[in-house]
């Protein structure tokens, strides 16, 4: 086979670069499933990973993109078969695997996903790690006991991928989802997605107690920092808070009164690493009775592999809207 485009991530004595590199198939890290990529998608994590701003890759050189969907065009394993397609969400993409920025990727069969029915490649790379994530958050509240009679629940970063797809998945799940975002312009989008209430998150006074009135039912964490230990003390009893990003900070500041008097549950969200039938259940949600109704508005951008870095800056500046879909081959 002729070489093929990627978007290769270096660091070595002459420094962390990023750019296009011409490859071969042979060349990719080693995998049972050899797919010709029709689309991945921009992740906050695929912004610190392609511009070295955060320590994502834990090896090098590797091809960036921790989402992929394409096309099957060879497989060791009896389970896929050419033209067969298919998606793959983290898994170690881009982290010790080559991932999506590339016109091949070569996966392991055990993280591979056969496409499901009533998605298009496209839209399962506009849900992508974003939509993945938004939906195992609310698989692992509702497993703790969320229901939608405990209160809204309160989605962090809420204009951003994960917020936007959250605040579809959650309002079709039957929660009142109260959007909370820095972008005032946005928020009649935000309530067209499903948002019961918009709050501006420089509006937003925390007390600073230890315990305040409850005024969540739960929530879905994006930013961390002052935002995740703000919320604690406003969430229901019994009420969880699914955390998985730190746009905002790693640190975070409070006290054990909301876990130990009010039972609130500090939930982790870790997409890459998630079990295979943990993954399966996320993507029946999905791509059924979760699947978001707003889709294609979600999906702002549709950009070329040359175009990423313009997009990593964007969004690594927090000026990121909805997903962005990235276009490697015709479909
Ligand atoms: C889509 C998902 C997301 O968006 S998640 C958010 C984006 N991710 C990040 O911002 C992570 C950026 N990385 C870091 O900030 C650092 O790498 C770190 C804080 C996670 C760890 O750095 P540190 O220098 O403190 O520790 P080590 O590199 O020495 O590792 C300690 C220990 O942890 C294991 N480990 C580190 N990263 C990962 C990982 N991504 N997955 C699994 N395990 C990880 C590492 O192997 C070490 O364990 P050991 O048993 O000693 O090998
Ligand atoms: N744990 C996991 O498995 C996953 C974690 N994440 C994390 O979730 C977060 C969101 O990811 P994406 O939706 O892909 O990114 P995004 O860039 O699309 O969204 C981030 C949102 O946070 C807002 N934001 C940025 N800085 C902020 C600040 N200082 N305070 C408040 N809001 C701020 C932005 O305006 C934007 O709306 C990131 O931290 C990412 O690393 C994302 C996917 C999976």
């Amino acid at each position: 086979m002729t070489g093929f485009r990627a978007f290769r991530i270096r660091n070595d004595d002459a420094g962390y670069r990023a750019g296009f590199e011409e490859m071969a198939t042979d060349a990719l890290t080693p995998g049972e499933v050899l797919v010709k990529v029709a689309y991945s998608s921009v992740n906050y994590k695929d912004a610190l990973a392609g511009t070295g701003k955060g320590r994502i890759l834990r090896r090098y050189p590797l091809n960036g993109g921790i989402d992929v969907a394409g096309h099957v065009v060879a497989s060791t394993d009896p389970a896929f078969k050419e033209g067969d397609a298919v998606l793959c969400t983290g898994s170690g993409l881009s982290e010790t695997r080559d991932g999506g920025y590339a016109e091949y990727a070569r996966l392991e069969a055990r993280w591979t996903i056969p496409l499901p029915q009533g998605l298009s490649l496209r839209e399962s790379m506009v849900l992508g790690t974003a939509g993945f994530t938004a939906a195992l958050g609310l698989l692992h509240m509702q497993d703790n006991g969320q229901t939608p009679a405990l209160g809204p629940i309160a989605v962090t970063g809420a204009s951003g991928g994960v917020g936007q797809l959250a605040i579809d998945i959650y309002s079709r799940a039957g929660y009142a989802v109260h959007a909370i975002s820095g972008k005032t312009d946005h928020f009649d989008f935000l309530k067209s997605l499903g948002a019961a209430e918009c709050i501006d998150r420089h509006a937003l006074a925390f007390s600073g107690k230890p315990m305040d009135s409850v005024r969540f039912g739960g929530a879905l964490d994006n930013v961390g920092g002052a935002m995740l230990a703000g919320l604690l003390p406003l969430i229901a009893p019994y009420g969880n808070v699914a955390i998985c990003g730190n746009a905002g900070g790693i640190a975070f500041d409070g006290t054990v009164m909301p876990f130990i008097i009010r039972g609130v549950n500090l939930l982790g969200v870790a997409s890459a690493g998630t079990a295979r039938a943990m993954r399966e259940r996320v993507w029946e949600k999905l791509s059924g009775d979760w699947k978001p109704r707003h889709l294609e508005r979600i999906a702002t951008r549709e950009a070329t592999l040359d175009e990423l870095p313009g997009v990593f800056g964007h969004m690594l500046a927090g000026d990121s809207f909805g997903r962005t879909v990235v276009r490697i081959a015709a479909n």
